[in-house]
């Protein structure tokens, strides 16, 4: 036997090439890419080379099986909270049903101009008992994954939008008409479903007046913002009575170049001067990466791919420990800092830690 052909996953970035020795390359290159030169995507880790909860990402049973539910029960297990994806594989509904009083769920939007078809999706997470909605504000289109592209990346059989009727026409027809020649149909594909036509049938219209008071009008839920990158879009979301903002950039899967989280961080948290919530997500591998983001000010922090490579792995177990992880490594710089609670964490510990960029 060869010696490492056994060993169990010691750390996060233990679990990555495991997943990507079992994964196939269109759907590896999938979930790993960033946009173009991924410039972003890598600066995210080595920013970091600085709780925990799981992002939405997309099509999950791509990844195991078991999918969404898997993730859901590790979660629940875990004791903290789950972000759905609007592009889940698995129902809302039978996400939710995986969980416990332990855990949160929230549920992941994308917009349509379609709003009526949002709407539903709306009252359905309410009625399922998602305590919160996301709105995802960093994808007004999808970056360009050069993978992606060259894989021709499409959701495979028999794997389908679960959170969409079969037959749920999402474009308004004004939009139909304008990709009548792209699209062969509007309707929610069942199989086939490439990316770049899901960004397609986004809301790119969004903006602070339209967004916000729209939801507001739909449902009493708190609304978080994912992908607010700057002090100013910090307090636009002060002054729009958001509830809570979510400092992203997507994985690097959307604007490369962009700066990483850790480093936008401070900022952000300024901006929203203690009005609203702050978390984080983009590049955490590791618990001293929670532990920095925490002390910058984010109240929770979020992990997406690492989720992945954990439910690749070993389904439900594999996320289990992967989150059991980070929670060790998290603990462990507590104490080496002094900090007998997460609230103790605070801006003066990085003193310890080496600056960001580094
Ligand atoms: C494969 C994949 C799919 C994703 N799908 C979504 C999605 O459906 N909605 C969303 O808001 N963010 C999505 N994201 C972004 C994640 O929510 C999160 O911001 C990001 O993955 C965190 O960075 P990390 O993967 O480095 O931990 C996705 C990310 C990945 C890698
Ligand atoms: C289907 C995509 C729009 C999901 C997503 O946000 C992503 O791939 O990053």
């Amino acid at each position: 036997m060869a010696p490492n052909a056994m060993a169990k996953p010691t750390c996060v970035n233990d679990y990555e090439p495991l997943a990507k020795d079992r994964l196939p390359k269109m759907v590896w290159d999938y979930y790993a890419a960033g946009a173009n030169d991924m410039l972003t995507l890598q600066d995210n880790t080595r920013a970091f080379l600085n709780p925990i909860c799981v992002a939405p990402s997309a099509l999950q049973k791509m990844a195991h099986p078991d999918g969404e539910e898997a993730v859901s029960r590790a979660v629940a297990k875990f004791g903290s909270a789950m972000v759905l994806s609007t592009y889940s594989t698995t129902p809302l509904e039978t996400v939710i049903a995986q969980g416990g009083p332990d855990c949160s769920y929230w549920f992941q939007l994308y917009l349509y101009q379609n709003r009526p078809v949002s709407a539903d999706l709306i009252r359905r997470a309410e009625a399922a008992g998602y305590r919160a909605l996301v709105l995802t504000v960093d994808t007004p289109m999808i970056g360009r994954r050069l993978p992606d592209a060259r894989n021709g990346f499409h959701l495979p059989k028999p794997w389908r939008l679960a959170n969409f009727p079969p037959e749920t026409r999402i474009l308004t027809a004004s939009q139909r008409a304008a990709l009548a020649a792209k699209a062969t149909s509007d309707v929610v594909p069942g199989t086939r479903v490439i990316t770049e036509d899901l960004s397609n049938r986004t809301d790119s219209t969004l903006t602070w007046k339209t967004a916000i008071p729209w939801l507001r009008q739909v449902t009493n839920l708190p609304i978080v913002l994912k992908g607010i990158l700057t002090r100013a879009d910090a307090e636009l979301a002060v002054a729009h009575d958001v509830d809570a903002i979510w400092v992203s950039n997507h994985a690097g899967r959307q604007l490369d170049t962009v700066q990483a989280t850790i480093d936008a961080l401070r900022d952000v948290v300024d901006g929203a001067a203690g009005q609203l919530e702050v978390y984080c997500d983009s590049g955490v591998r590791t618990g001293v990466d929670v532990f920095r983001a925490l002390a910058l000010g984010a109240r929770a922090v979020f992990i997406g791919r690492p989720a992945l490579w954990g439910l690749t792995v070993d389904g439900e177990a594999g996320v289990r420990d992967v989150l059991g992880i980070l929670q060790e490594e998290l603990e462990t710089s507590m104490a080496l800092t002094g900090c007998a609670s997460v609230a103790d964490i605070e801006p003066q510990c990085l003193t310890m830690t080496l600056p960001s960029n580094l």
